[in-house]
């Protein structure tokens, strides 16, 4: 994918992995543009995703990364944003082939349901593969 200005956001079970995967996402050369949320208190996940959105939607920002409990919450709000192609993942596997065949801009993390080196890998896996193009093309376009 190359470098980046990457959107982080999540809710309230977020804030630890988001830190440690702003600072892996700096370390690698991007830029990383947190939207929050900083802190325990109980916030609602379809924000951050709005959030998140927003900064795809007006250039603050090229790709995107969403955390919530288990990543589903996020990933069905950031998709409701036409722009979005938000990828629920839970292993590099996946976070490998929804960048090549579904060229995925968010990627979206569980929390509470995957560790944090499996976290950093997806990280690293999507944020270094390229979309192939190809027949995948035909179908994204599809997506409107
Ligand atoms: O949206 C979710 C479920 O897909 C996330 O896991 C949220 O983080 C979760 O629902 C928050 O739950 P909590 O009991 O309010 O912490």
């Amino acid at each position: 994918m190359g470098i980046q200005t990457i959107a982080i956001a999540g809710d309230h079970a977020s804030p630890e992995l988001k830190a440690v995967l702003a600072e892996q996402l700096r370390a690698a050369g991007h830029t990383v543009l947190d939207l929050g949320t900083n802190g325990p208190e109980s916030v609602d996940y379809p924000s951050f995703a709005d959030a998140v959105a927003a900064a795809l939607a007006d250039g603050r920002a090229n790709a995107g990364v969403l955390i919530c409990g288990t990543g589903i919450g996020i990933s069905i709000a950031a998709n409701r944003h036409r722009h979005v192609r938000a990828a629920l993942c839970h292993t590099p596997t996946e976070a490998r082939l929804t960048r090549l065949h579904n060229d995925a801009n968010v990627l979206c993390l569980g929390a509470r349901t995957i560790g944090v080196e499996v976290a950093k890998d997806c990280v690293a896996t999507f944020f270094t593969t390229e979309f192939e193009g190809g027949r995948h093309a035909r179908r994204v376009a599809m997506l409107g």
